[in-house]
């Protein structure tokens, strides 16, 4: 059983004191009943005052990157066990905006993936092709050679865990989702090849989520999608109504599997 897991990229947004502030709304609102798990993940000099905002709720906290060294002399980065200790769960790799801006290969997103677990984090590994891929009617091509450089020669151990976001980079910020059935044709695929190359028990546990102009009025159709199990969701992260409605969706929709 795939529990949904609804989980909020706030990217270089909200400072402590917006954090803060938005912890305490969405406190407020009252989350224990909820069934999704919930995730979200500041910029790291907030997720001090974000995790103390969120104490008591079952809202769990990641960091949006990690250095693949355990420690050292790399100015401006952080590890994985300063996130750990900092009171993360999880931790995004390889989002579309570091393989663009930051030159992410997916053999650094491997190599990530291995930090992350032996720091203690969850890795939620984003994959997905540009709109110049899709066009180019490669985006299986595309989506398979990423899963394969992050993934290939992982230990069962390691994939049990481990969470995917399909984010194709053309519906980031663009208000251009995927359609319901893009997405799942895609999701389905990556399913497929984790049952190739990994086994049917980590293809039907995976959960993979979708990323993209994902919001309250395009939730549940997403969502209701056989293979798409929570969303990572950008700017209508940002905003505690948008955030909440979302959870109450998935809330609704229940466990996939
Ligand atoms: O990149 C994303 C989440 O990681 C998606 O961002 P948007 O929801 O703003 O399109």
């Amino acid at each position: 059983m795939r529990r949904l897991l609804i989980a909020g990229n706030w990217k270089m947004n909200h400072g402590p004191s917006q954090s803060r502030e938005f912890g305490r709304d969405l406190k407020a609102k009252g989350l224990q009943d909820f069934s999704p798990e919930i995730l979200l993940c500041p910029p790291y000099v907030s997720i001090q005052a974000l995790r103390e905002s969120l104490e008591g709720t079952p809202v769990q906290i990641g960091g949006q990157n990690l250095h693949q060294e355990p420690k050292g002399a790399y100015t401006g980065e952080i590890s994985g066990e300063m996130l750990k200790e900092a009171g993360c769960v999880y931790v995004l790799i390889g989002h579309s905006e570091r393989r663009q801006y930051f030159h992410e290969t997916d053999d650094l997103v491997h190599a990530k993936i291995l930090r992350a677990h032996d720091a203690g984090l969850i890795p939620v590994v984003c994959i997905g092709e540009t709109l110049e891929e899709r066009e180019n009617g490669i985006t299986k091509d595309v989506i398979t050679r990423q899963l394969k450089g992050a993934l290939e020669g992982l230990s069962p151990e390691i994939m049990k865990t481990l969470v995917l976001a399909y984010e194709p980079v053309w519906a980031i910020g663009t208000g251009k989702t995927a359609t319901a059935g893009q997405a799942q044709e895609v999701h389905a695929m990556i399913r497929k090849i984790l049952k190739e190359s990994f086994s049917t028990e980590i293809s039907e546990n995976t959960r993979i989520l979708y990323g993209g102009s994902a919001k309250p009025n395009n939730a549940e159709e997403l969502l209701s999608e056989a293979d798409i199990d929570g969303l990572l969701i950008g700017g209508a992260s940002l905003k505690t109504e948008d955030f909440y409605t979302i959870i109450g969706i998935a809330h609704q929709l229940t466990n996939k599997g």
